[in-house]
């Protein structure tokens, strides 16, 4: 049976018996577990470790960690959101997440921030999960318009699996990685909700293989039909006119609408920008920094474990988890987390306030909507 994305989340707070609650992304897809985040210790290491990932989740994640925090010590705040602020570097939102905590708990008495971090984490989520449906909103209108003029284009007799719309997409920006919905994914679901046919192209995104392990179980879970692919296979399938429409998600947006998302991405937008496919990204105004303008100078790249190029773990034929080597021991490694797509090569910014054009002007309008938005 298949589960509508609207109803799934992957971090959640239960009242009952006062818990934090996620799912542990690092067993995916194999196993579905549940574990419980009880101190700032296992919130940092749930982001450092990714059980938890995606730029929104960190920083939902980080509000959660706060909270833990000071039910362990009430004095603790400041060193409480430095130690989270450290887990991972490129993700706008977990600072900005920090940031509103910060600024909200310091004005109050020390009694009186713990119940104030719990509520302001639940906002924080509930905040995403309505910015992600939005999103999808958004989102849905450019690939209802996308595919009336495919259609058009096609007479109907010629058309046959080529019908539908097909999208492809980089890395997990599901729900798994946001609040709810997700955010490159969230105007799928809505489509396939709204029975517009769509197949979807997921990338399996390398090392950590976000795609393959990820946004296929998510898409299967959700019947959204869909290929896995290797990462290099997006320009190819776009030669070939197989991809209608590239969305991917964001860690971090620049004042003049550069991308940065998880390496590959810009290689997935160069081939679509030489053969004039559309190349969207979709992000909560969360992941905007404003504080950025050049993104390739300015963003810091996280660089991750040798372990993670080097091995590749996967269920073995006796149904156990195995790790196994690729690489000869005396091979150096380099393992970018992530990489930047210049403003040039993206066709839009799909986000909850509207989409927006990716330069100077349209993100100084997305910050115009925010601020409407909250006064
Ligand atoms: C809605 S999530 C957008 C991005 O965070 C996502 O595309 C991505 O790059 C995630 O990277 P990860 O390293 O798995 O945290």
């Amino acid at each position: 049976m298949s589960e509508h994305a609207e109803s799934m989340r992957t971090i959640w707070y239960e009242t009952e018996g006062d818990k934090v609650c996620i799912i542990d992304q690092t067993q995916l897809p194999h196993a579905l577990q549940i574990i419980t985040l009880e101190t700032l210790a296992d919130a940092c290491r749930a982001i450092t470790d990714m059980q938890v990932r995606g730029a929104p989740l960190i920083g939902i994640t980080a509000a959660f960690g706060v909270y833990l925090s000071l039910k362990q010590n009430p004095q603790c705040l400041l060193s409480a959101c430095q130690q989270l602020a450290a887990t991972r570097p490129t993700a706008i939102n977990l600072q900005w997440a920090l940031t509103q905590i910060q600024q909200e708990l310091q004005a109050l008495d020390t009694a009186d921030q713990i119940g104030s971090a719990l509520s302001l984490a639940r906002q924080l989520l509930a905040d995403d999960a309505g910015a992600c449906s939005a999103i999808g909103d958004n989102g849905l209108q450019i690939l209802k318009a996308l595919l009336k003029q495919k259609q058009q284009s096609q007479p109907s007799e010629q058309s046959g699996e080529n019908a539908c719309l097909n999208i492809l997409t980089h890395c997990n920006a599901g729900w798994l990685a946001t609040g709810g919905w997700g955010t490159a994914l969230a105007p799928i679901y809505k489509a396939h909700q709204a029975g517009l046919p769509v197949h979807v192209w997921v990338d399996e995104t390398r090392p950590r293989n976000q795609g393959a392990s990820l946004t296929a179980w998510e898409l299967a879970r959700s019947g959204v039909p869909h290929t896995l692919i290797t990462d290099n296979a997006g320009g190819h399938l776009m030669q070939h006119g197989m991809v209608d429409v590239c969305i991917v998600g964001s860690d971090r947006t620049t004042r003049q609408g550069d991308v940065c998302n998880k390496i590959g991405t810009y290689l997935k937008a160069l081939a679509a920008f030489d053969n004039d496919v559309p190349f969207y990204v979709a992000l909560p105004a969360s992941t905007i920094d404003f504080a950025v303008n050049d993104g390739v100078r300015e963003i810091p790249i996280e660089t991750r474990s040798a372990d993670e190029v080097n091995y590749v773990s996967g269920l073995a034929d006796d149904g156990t988890v195995k790790r196994v080597r690729i690489s000869p021991p005396a091979t150096g490694v380099s393992n970018y987390g992530f990489d930047v797509t210049p403003a040039r090569l993206v066709s839009g910014l799909i986000t909850e306030l509207g989409v927006y054009p990716a330069n100077v002007e349209g993100v100084a309008k997305i910050a115009e909507a925010m601020a409407a938005d909250q006064g």
